[in-house]
Formats: structure tokens, C-alpha cells, sequence
């Protein structure tokens, strides 16, 4: 359990740093592509001294309709191969990966990784008690929002709609289309119908569509992203175990295992401004060499 250590007072925690000091270690966010960019910029936001090492893995995208068992093996490998590039903490900005692996890969790995289910069932809580969750089809059919929410309040109301189509359209840029707008409605459409009165984007690529959602949804239903919540927590988790950087922040490094520039280009379009990306083979050596990033 990852709080287990800097919860208990008087034990040493069990994530001490030690040894990254000298080399600067970076905070480890990943997602299959496109998605942690909404992570990354409310780490951006958070913690603006703290220097990221991001990683897509664009060339097996989507997790969502991938097996529990292969999300499991794709998140042990991302670890096996960030942990050697000097990372203090790593925040799994994949909803998909958090619901299926993370339990799993906390116990293989000495490092505070974090996830973003528990955060954003919290936060969801302290909005409404009819709550829809929007989610890939993985994390929906885990039912991990479901238990996470009704773990601290057994009377909330939880509906998790599987949407398999939202992923393939963000990441092939076809976000304004009208089509897009008509899949959406028709995801959102049971929420509607019982009524919810708060929305989880539970999946990290769902934020790009909130300017589609906004507008088929009641404005009373209260909108729940949450990568604002799991980087709060990786905040307190820092400064928990005292590894709070102060110093300015170095580039940001971008890695992914498909194609670097079709990443960029995308990616552009979010953080403003277009990022170098090295490609990465996650069982071989980094074949291209970094150049800055803002
Ligand atoms: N963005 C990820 C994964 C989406 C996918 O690759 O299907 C999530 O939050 O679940």
C-alpha cells in the first residue's frame, strides 16, 4: 500500500529519495498516448519546479479494450524502463492502468506510484451522490470507480458507461466533428437518464471532448477531472516524504513507442507549444537523443 509508510508516525518512511538528489530525479506520468497530457498540465500547474519524464505508449494504444492481464504487463514494463532513468515518484495518468495494474505494480516496484481512482472518487463525493462515470471500456467493466465510491459511501449511485469510441477519435484528432458530437450523445444519453448529478471523466483522454460534453449536458451536473486530484495527492506525497523540489525545473522529457512526430504534432495542441519527443524501444536503449522542451 503506498500511504502504508508515510501514514505510520515514527517508522521511517519507505520511499526515501535517496540517492536521486544529486541526479535531479523527475516525476514518472504515463498514459497510453495523447490521455496524460491533461495529468501533465495540471502537474504543470501543481508543482511548477518539479522536472517530468512522460511517456505515451502511443504504439499500443488503446488500453481500454485490452486485457487486464496485458495492461498489467504494459504498466510493469513502462516501470522497469522509467525507473533506471531517475524518477522519485511516478503518476499513472491512464485511468485504465490505475483500475487494473496498480495494486499490482505497487507491490513489484519501491517507488510512490500513484493512480487516479481513488483520487477522482473522492473528489466525485464531494460534489454529488448520483454520480456517471464516462470511462473505457476496461475500466468500466473493472467496476473500480463503482467500488472506490461506494467504498466510502455505500449510498452513493454510481452508472459507468463504457465509451470505446472516444479514445480512437481523440487520438486521430476528430474531436469537432459532428460525429463525435452524435457518439457522445449517445454515451451520455443513460447518465442523462438517471439523472446524475456529477460527471467523471474516467478516462484521462476524456478531458480533450469537455468542449462536446459541455454542451449535451444539464449545467447542473457538477464535471469531475480527476488528474486535478491525483497530482493534489502527489503534492502532499512529496512533501510527506520531503523530496519537494525547489529549484527551477528542467525540460520536460517526452518519450513514446510510436511515432515521435505524429505525437508532437498532437500533443501541440494542448500544451501550446510542440514538444520534442524521443522514441522509445521499452526493452532496448532510447534511440533518438533528447533535445529542450519548455
Ligand atoms: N487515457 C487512458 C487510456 C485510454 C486508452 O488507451 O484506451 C485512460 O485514462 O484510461
Amino acid at each position: 500500500m503506498l500511504h502504508q509508510s508515510t501514514a505510520s508516525a515514527g517508522s521511517p518512511p519507505r520511499f526515501t529519495g535517496k540517492g536521486k538528489e544529486s541526479q535531479r530525479a523527475r516525476i514518472g506520468v504515463f498514459d497510453s498516448g495523447l490521455g496524460g497530457l491533461t495529468v501533465l498540465t495540471e502537474v504543470y500547474r501543481q508543482m511548477p519546479n518539479e522536472s517530468i519524464l512522460y511517456f505515451g505508449d502511443t504504439a499500443r494504444l488503446p488500453y481500454g479494450s485490452r486485457s487486464p492481464e496485458e495492461i498489467i504487463q504494459f504498466v510493469r514494463e513502462i516501470l522497469h524502463w522509467m525507473e533506471p532513468q531517475g524518477i522519485k515518484m511516478a503518476i499513472v495518468a491512464c485511468n485504465t492502468s490505475s483500475a487494473l495494474a496498480l495494486e499490482t505494480i505497487q507491490s513489484e516496484f519501491d517507488l510512490p506510484i500513484l493512480g487516479l481512482i481513488h483520487p477522482g472518487a473522492r473528489a466525485a463525493l464531494n460534489k454529488g451522490r448520483r454520480i456517471g462515470v464516462i470511462a473505457t471500456p476496461a475500466t468500466a467493466a473493472s467496476n473500480a470507480y463503482r467500488r472506490a465510491i461506494q467504498e466510502i459511501d455505500p449510498e452513493a449511485r454510481v452508472w459507468q458507461v463504457g465509451c470505446p469510441e472516444f479514445v480512437p477519435l481523440i487520438e486521430s484528432n476528430r474531436i469537432h466533428e459532428p460525429y463525435t458530437r452524435e457518439v457522445a450523445r449517445e454515451y451520455l444519453a443513460p447518465l442523462m437518464q438517471q439523472q446524475i448529478d456529477t460527471l467523471v471523466y474516467g478516462c484521462t483522454h476524456y478531458p480533450f471532448l469537455a468542449p462536446v460534453i459541455q454542451k449535451i449536458l444539464p449545467r447542473s451536473v457538477e464535471l469531475v477531472d480527476p488528474a486535478v486530484y491525483v497530482v493534489a495527492a502527489a503534492v502532499r506525497e512529496l512533501e510527506l516524504l520531503g523530496l519537494t523540489e525547489t529549484r527551477s525545473p528542467l525540460p520536460t522529457r517526452f518519450c513514446v513507442s510510436g511515432c515521435p512526430e505524429e505525437f508532437a504534432q498532437r500533443a501541440k495542441q494542448w500544451l501550446g507549444f510542440t514538444p520534442q519527443v524521443e522514441k522509445v524501444n521499452l526493452n532496448q536503449a532510447v534511440q533518438s537523443s533528447p533535445v529542450a522542451n519548455p
